[in-house]
């Protein structure tokens, strides 16, 4: 990094979307000043001024310059210290779209269909959350096939652009494997993935910034209580 070169990362312990801008940090091996925000209080007037459209973390501020979106930042950082660390997104424009492509599809489907299988606001909603969700992890299997050609990973043989976008969400995967007892990568249903999963969180650039995964189990039983105390009052009214 530059010597001059200032960057403040805004974020919350347990996002998935902080968590990729920190990995691209960390994968870059980046210094930068982290500050919590308290998302769902009191926002910061530093997030508000530097987010005024979404109020959202993650919100990387560079020599003063917002940058705002996971996504975009990542791929910022990536353009930004690109001679540091193996390039993130691959130099061929294809292979680039691609990977964007992808990354734009665990947003879109992954990540939509996890919600709804959290907060779901009946257990119809939820179990239609579960089959989609399921149904996205077998389509990224075979993205994995498709872009890791045999390598390790989704940049092939380093991390790239998919494997940041998806990493964000392993500890999540994680803390629903513990709290449901289910493996959402699964060695038989998905083995690419199951096996990417071991390999990503045993990197120590990974470990150096992944949430404690006991703290998100904890978080997520008290986010689901409040969901399906919602749920019933719905009901209740609905019956009232
Ligand atoms: N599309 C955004 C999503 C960011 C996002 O949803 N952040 C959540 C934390 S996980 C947040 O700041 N929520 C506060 C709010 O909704 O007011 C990204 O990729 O950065």
């Amino acid at each position: 990094m530059a010597g001059e070169d200032e960057l403040k990362l805004l974020g919350m312990w347990a996002s998935p979307f902080v968590l990729r801008a920190r990995l691209a940090l960390s994968f870059k091996g980046l210094r930068y000043e982290y500050v919590e925000e308290k998302i769902f209080g009191n926002k910061s007037e530093l997030l508000l001024k530097s987010n005024p459209v979404h109020k959202k973390v993650p919100v990387l501020i560079h020599n003063g310059k917002p940058i705002c979106e996971s996504r975009i930042i990542v791929q910022y950082i990536d353009e930004v210290y690109g001679a540091a660390r193996p390039s993130l997104l691959p130099a061929d424009p294809y292979h680039r779209v691609v990977a964007r492509f992808w990354a734009a599809y665990i947003d879109d489907k992954l990540f939509s269909s996890f919600m709804m299988m959290i907060m779901g606001k009946t257990e119809e909603e939820k179990a239609e959350g579960r089959k989609q969700l399921f149904a996205a992890v077998g389509t990224l299997e075979g993205a994995l096939k498709e872009c890791s050609k045999g390598k390790p990973f989704f940049g092939g043989d380093s991390v790239g652009f998919v494997d940041i976008a998806l990493g964000g969400f392993v500890a999540w995967v994680l803390a629903r494997d513990r709290l449901s007892g289910l493996k959402h990568f699964d060695a038989d249903r998905s083995p690419l993935l199951a096996a990417w999963l071991e390999r990503f969180s045993s990197l120590d650039e990974t470990k150096a910034v992944m949430p404690d995964v006991e703290k998100l189990v904890e978080l997520s039983k008290r986010r689901q209580a409040q969901a399906d105390a919602a749920a019933a009052a719905v009901q209740g009214n609905r019956s009232g």
